[in-house]
C-alpha cells in the first residue's frame, strides 16, 4: 500500500516490522522474553512499567542491539547492523543528548549529512517544517523548552524520511500543551502511512495517542491489540478495597449477600473487600450501609498501582 503525503513529499511506502520469538538477555537478566509481534503503518503504543524491556526492544528493532534469540526483520530484512534498514528507520532515544550550543537547524543538518543525503539542506528544512520548528530553528537548543528540544530530536530522526519511526518515552517531562502537540505530530505521521511505535509507562498517554497497543510486563508481551479491549480487561479485573465503618461485622454480612462482592475478610483494622466490578461495588456500598444505618468511614482501593494492573494482565 502506498500513501501520499500532503505536502508533495515523496510517497511513503509502508513498512512492516516483524518480531518472531525475540529474546534478549544481559548475563542472567532476561530483558526481553520471547516476544512475537508485527507492526505496520499507523501509531502503536508500547506500554509497560519501568524495566519491562521497552528500551531493549526498541533498540533491537532499530538494529543497534542483536537479539539473543529469535528473528527481527523490517520488510523481510534483518535489522541488526543493516545499513539498508537504517535508511528506512529513525529512532528517538530516551536519553536526551545535550547539544545546547547548536541551533535546531545545525543539529538536524548534521543528522542529514550523517545520512549522506543528496541535498541535506532541503532535507533538514523539510524535517524542521514537519515538526513546526521553522520559526525557532536559528536559536540555540539550550534556549528551547523540553517540548521544542524533543521536536528537534524528532526532526533529526525524520530527516532521511524513514518509513518507520521509533520513539522511547517521547512525552516524558512535557507539559500538557507540548504533549498535545507531540501527539498531533505522531498522528499525522501515522496517517501519512508511516509505522510509528512509541513507548510509555502511562496508560492514559497511550490511550490518547493510539488505538493499538502492545503491553509489555517483565520482558514479556502481556497483551496486544485494540486499546479498548485491553482497557476493559484492566478495569474488569478483581478489585480490592479497604473499608472501615461504624459496624464492620454487620457490614461484612450484608456485603457478602451483594452480587458485586466476591469476598470479605474481617480483622481488627476493618474489612478487606474483593469486588469483581469496580463501578457496581462502589455504587452498591453506600446503599447497603445506609439500609443498615452503618456509616462508612473509609473506602480505599488497594493494590491499584500500575504494576499490579500490568501483573494482572500477565496472569489473565
Ligand atoms: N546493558 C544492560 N546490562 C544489564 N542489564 C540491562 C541492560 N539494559 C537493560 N538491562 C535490564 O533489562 C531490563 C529491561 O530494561 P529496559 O531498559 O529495556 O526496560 P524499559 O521498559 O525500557 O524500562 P525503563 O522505562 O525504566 O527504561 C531491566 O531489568 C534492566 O535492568
Amino acid at each position: 500500500m502506498t500513501t501520499l503525503d500532503t505536502d508533495a513529499r515523496p510517497a511513503v511506502t509502508t513498512s512492516t516490522l516483524d518480531l518472531v520469538g525475540v529474546s534478549r538477555w544481559y548475563g542472567n537478566v532476561v530483558a526481553v522474553n520471547d516476544v512475537t509481534m508485527q507492526l505496520s503503518s499507523g501509531v502503536t503504543g508500547l506500554l509497560g512499567p519501568n524495566g519491562a524491556g521497552k528500551t531493549t526492544l526498541l533498540h533491537m528493532m532499530a538494529g543497534f542491539l542483536a537479539p539473543s534469540r529469535g528473528t527481527l526483520t523490517l520488510d523481510g530484512e534483518s535489522t541488526w547492523r543493516n545499513p539498508g534498514v537504517y535508511r528506512r528507520l529513525g529512532l528517538v532515544s530516551e536519553r536526551e543528548a545535550v547539544h545546547s550550543f547548536l541551533t535546531a537547524k545545525e543539529f538536524v543538518l548534521a543528522s542529514a549529512k550523517l545520512h549522506r543525503l543528496p541535498d541535506p539542506e532541503a532535507a533538514a528544512r523539510r524535517a524542521i517544517e514537519l515538526v513546526e520548528m521553522t520559526d525557532a530553528q536559528d536559536r540555540r537548543i539550550g534556549t528551547y523548552s523540553k517540548g521544542m528540544r524533543q521536536r528537534t530530536r524528532v526532526a533529526a530522526a525524520l530527516v532521511h524520511d524513514p518509513q518507520v519511526l521509533l520513539l522511547d518515552e517521547p512525552f516524558n517531562g512535557m507539559d500538557p500543551r507540548q504533549r498535545l502537540h507531540m501527539m498531533g505530530l505522531l498522528h499525522s505521521l501515522g496517517d501519512a502511512g508511516r509505522t510509528i511505535l512509541f513507548s510509555s509507562h502511562i496508560l492514559e498517554e497511550v490511550e490518547q495517542v493510539s488505538g493499538t497497543v502492545q503491553v509489555m510486563v517483565a520482558g514479556r508481551l502481556a497483551a496486544s491489540g485494540d486499546f479498548r479491549t485491553i482497557r476493559r480487561l484492566m478495569t474488569n479485573r478483581p478489585h480490592v478495597f479497604a473499608v472501615r465503618s461504624t459496624d464492620d461485622r454487620a457490614l461484612a454480612v450484608a456485603l457478602m449477600a451483594d452480587p458485586s462482592v466476591t469476598g470479605v475478610e474481617l480483622d481488627k483494622t476493618g474489612l478487606t473487600v474483593r469486588a469483581g466490578d469496580y463501578g457496581a461495588f462502589t455504587r452498591a456500598l453506600p446503599k447497603i450501609a445506609l439500609a443498615r444505618q452503618i456509616r462508612v468511614r473509609q473506602l480505599t482501593p488497594e493494590d491499584e498501582s500500575l504494576e499490579s494492573v500490568f501483573s494482572y494482565l500477565v496472569e489473565a
